[in-house]
């Protein structure tokens, strides 16, 4: 089994690099880090949301190019890995050191979950001797999770749990949510006819943060597709808003530790009740 030690990173390309940028830094308040390649195509911007060097990164590339990256313990761990999943049938791909250092880590592989979601292991990514705080007062306090759409929940839940080392905290539906660590969860597992990263969620410190980022959106005209509310699973309050090239952010706050290890698995009818306990009705595609 692969253990994964922490989610680290997300990478979305973009048609329009300049206004994901501004997004990132206007919205969701984090705090641009290294910038790569060339004045015009192929380039790519790294931001900051906590202690680590970059956990969100847009590159000029298709929309619907999305990868994202989890962290092993050790080079050792790496290397049993690519050998484990081409034991299984996948294909592995080594990053080089150009790439390496675009995500700011010393080494990672490359692979497809069984939905063809893009997936990177990834050892020693930087963390930053400069304090991070947000471009603006959003309480942000980290990357934390993603929402990964799925051809087969069941299928690619079986992949998550049996070789990597994510366990499941609850499922809505056929929706699992899955932990790596005691958060909750880290990564959250949706119906979907097609691959690719569903929703990013960033912790913010307090229901202040997310009552004044929904003033905040308002304010600038994006489109709240849900909440205020208040995760009858996770226990976490949210807020889901647009952002750039379809993609949703999650503001969320209060997530619930599971601190026994082998807590078993609660199962939720896939029904507005089970999304939020306040009463928000999401408008969001995979959640309707
Ligand atoms: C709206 C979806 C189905 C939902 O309720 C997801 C649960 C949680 C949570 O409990 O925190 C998420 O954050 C999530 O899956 O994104
Ligand atoms: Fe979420």
């Amino acid at each position: 089994m692969i253990a994964l030690k922490d989610i680290s990173y997300v990478r979305l390309g973009t048609r329009d690099l300049d206004g994901a940028c501004r997004y990132a830094n206007d919205i969701l308040g984090l705090r641009e880090g290294q910038r790569y390649g060339p004045p015009r195509h192929g380039r790519a911007v790294g931001f900051r949301s906590d202690a680590r060097e970059q956990t969100l990164v847009y590159f000029d590339g298709d929309p619907a190019d999305h990868t994202t990256g989890f962290e092993l313990s050790s080079m050792a761990e790496l290397q049993s890995a690519a050998a484990e999943l081409e034991r299984l049938g996948h294909a592995v791909r080594e990053g080089r050191p150009d790439e390496c250092e675009q995500r700011r880590v010393q080494a990672f592989i490359g692979f497809n979950d069984p939905s063809g979601n893009a997936i990177e292991l990834a050892v020693a990514p930087f963390h930053s001797g400069v304090r991070f705080f947000p471009t603006r007062d959003t309480g942000n306090t980290g990357f934390s999770h993603v929402g990964l759409r799925s051809t087969d929940p069941a299928r690619d839940e079986r992949f998550w749990t049996t070789v990597l080392s994510a366990k499941v905290s609850d499922r809505i539906g056929a929706a699992p949510l899955l932990r790596i660590d005691e958060v909750h969860h880290k990564i959250a597992l949706f119906p979907s006819a097609y691959a690719g990263v569903q929703h990013i969620n960033h912790q913010v410190a307090s229901i202040d943060d997310l009552m004044r980022a929904w003033y905040l959106l308002q304010s600038r005209g994006i489109r709240v597709v849900f909440g205020p509310g208040k995760h009858p699973t996770s226990g976490a309050m949210f807020l889901y808003f647009e952002g750039p090239d379809g993609m949703v952010y999650e503001f969320s706050s209060g997530v619930r530790m599971v601190t026994d290890p082998d807590a078993p698995p609660r199962q939720f009818p896939f029904h507005p009740t089970s999304f939020c306990m306040w009463g928000s009705v999401p408008d969001i595609p995979e959640f309707r």
